[in-house]
């Protein structure tokens, strides 16, 4: 947060959301309300409707008159340093016009749009007759626009859009029309296991790739990925970090909201606070540990690093980008000053982005940096120990290589187990390699969840994947996305093995 003028005071970070209220809270004003305040952002909010629906629908649309909408812009816009505005549904002519008008009267630093059309159930928000002013006035002022599939063939005529390739066609057309970015949700996109959305900032495409979440509860998602970049830019980001960071918040949220019932209908909404939920849960025995973390678990390596020229909180930041689901410093060659502040660096990183950081070895270093827990082995720290140092709410793992091991982990209050070497590893000196028996025979064994190590990459990840015990959550690599040029590249082609090996056991 900024200093400003006067003893102590400090300015918040603010976005204003213009849209539709959400009787049900899952989208609309509430969600962007939820998704500021888990980000750490102040939000206004100007309502343009106020909507009755819920896990079945929307049962029905209340504008509120264009006036009073007026009045609303005003007294937030005319008071409060408002940092960006975000729109959702804006449902009539009128209103986007005196939208307009008041982000030219007053400062805003950026705009996001979300061209807010039909709703997750299918029902309609805004009639097509807003299309024209949305494409004329709203677009050119926007920072970025965030349509789906469905909203952008609309803004484009119609046009159909079934492939990534065509999103790809459809974010440079939208481009063509004003915005200074713009990014295609493919959420609607039929046979994709991945969540692939195309960014163009008119010069360049990214593609983000995220795992599609299995669950119902996906009610306002396109208003928590759109205010969550709002968010992200208040806050100073850049576009492109905004914009994947507030892909991983609304991917990591899905992911711990997926079994949640709220609800009777078939879309429910989920929850935001998560990271708050699991910490102030702090004294029971619910932790801040979601197994599915373990998907993609990077490790890292300073000699790796040292090797390819990047400091350790480079190599975070792209594993992160590249997919990794949770992160783990293993700095064996560090002095523990060094390792600490490297490790404070990372869970700045770490933490907005959703991913969990543990620390190799060090319990002293995770209480010191405010990790989300430790790694230990055979012999490090017994669990229970680093357990009653650390709390019920830290993340403990254990590295172990047979039944016994599991099971004493377990007893020592551990949260999951490392099984390896699964195959031979370079990585660690005299590793003894269990093999895809000794991992089997272990996950078949053990009450926590696992992750494999040990020599996995890309070419052997689904091998081990095939195992398919209900037990193993993923896989814990170093070389395979450390020992490369590209981390982003080698991260993301493990990830879609890892993702297609998951759905083709699946089926
Ligand atoms: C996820 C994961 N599994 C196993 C290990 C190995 O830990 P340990 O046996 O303590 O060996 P070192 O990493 O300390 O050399 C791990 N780090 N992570
Ligand atoms: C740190 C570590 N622990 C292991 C175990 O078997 O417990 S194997 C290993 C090194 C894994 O590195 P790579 O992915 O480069 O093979
Ligand atoms: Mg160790």
């Amino acid at each position: 947060m900024e200093q400003v003028e006067g003893a102590g005071k400090r300015k918040a970070p603010h976005v204003l959301t213009v849209a539709g209220s959400d009787s049900g809270a899952g989208a609309g004003i509430q969600a962007d309300l939820k998704a500021c305040g888990a980000l750490g952002v102040y939000c206004s909010s100007v309502i343009t409707a106020v909507t009755a629906q819920n896990t079945l629908g929307v049962q029905g649309v209340h504008p509120v008159p264009v006036d009073f909408v007026e009045d609303q812009l005003r007294s937030v816009l005319s008071d409060m340093e408002v940092d960006v505005v975000k729109t959702g549904m804006l449902p009539s002519v009128d209103i986007i016009k005196a939208l307009c008008d008041k982000i030219k009267e007053f400062h805003v630093k950026a705009l996001v749009v979300d061209p807010v059309m039909v709703s997750t159930s299918g029902d309609v928000l805004a009639a097509p007759a807003i299309l024209d002013v949305l494409r004329e006035e709203l677009l050119p002022m926007a920072d970025i626009v965030t349509p789906n599939l469905i909203e952008a063939s609309a803004l484009l005529g119609g046009q159909s859009l079934e492939t990534v390739a065509d999103m790809y066609t459809a974010a440079r057309s939208i481009h063509k029309l004003g915005p200074r970015n713009v990014i295609v949700k493919g959420g609607h996109l039929s046979d994709s296991s991945d969540a692939v959305d195309v960014f163009f900032d008119g010069e360049q495409f990214l593609e983000l790739h995220g795992q599609r979440v299995k669950t119902r509860n996906t009610h306002g998602t396109g208003c928590t990925l759109a205010s969550s970049i709002a968010a992200e830019l208040a806050k100073g980001s850049s576009m492109p970090q905004a914009v994947k960071a507030a892909k991983n918040f609304v991917e990591n949220a899905l992911r711990y909201s997926k079994d949640i019932a709220i609800g009777a209908g078939p879309q429910g909404p989920f929850d935001h606070f998560f990271k708050l939920n699991d910490h102030m849960d702090n004294t029971s025995e619910k932790r801040r540990f979601d197994p599915n973390d373990l998907f993609l678990y990077a490790v890292t390596d300073s000699r790796m690093n040292k090797k390819w020229g990047r400091s350790i909180t480079e190599a975070v930041k792209s594993v992160i980008e590249g997919g990794a689901t949770m992160v783990q410093l293993r700095e064996k060659e560090a002095e523990t000053r060094e390792f600490v502040e490297a490790a404070r660096a990372c869970v700045e990183i770490c933490r907005p982005r959703g991913v969990p950081l543990l620390i190799n070895d060090r319990v002293d270093v995770a209480l010191a940096c405010g990790a989300d827990g430790v790694h230990v082995g055979q012999s490090d720290m017994p669990a229970h120990l680093a357990r009653s140092l650390l709390g019920p709410a830290k993340i403990i793992g254990v590295s172990c290589k047979t039944p016994a091991q599991a099971a004493a982990a377990f007893a020592g209050g551990a949260d999951y187990v490392g099984c390896g070497g699964v195959f031979p590893t370079n990585t660690k000196a005299n590793n003894v390699t269990v093999g895809l028996d000794g991992l089997r025979t272990v996950c078949m064994a053990s009450e926590l969840p696992v992750v494999a190590i040990g020599g996995i990459g890309a070419g052997n990840a689904s091998s081990v994947m095939e195992i398919a015990t209900p037990t193993l959550k993923g896989v814990a690599v170093v070389s395979a996305v450390f020992d490369q040029e590209s981390i982003v590249a080698e991260t993301r082609k493990l990830k879609a093995v890892l993702t297609s090996a998951v759905v083709n056991s699946a089926v």
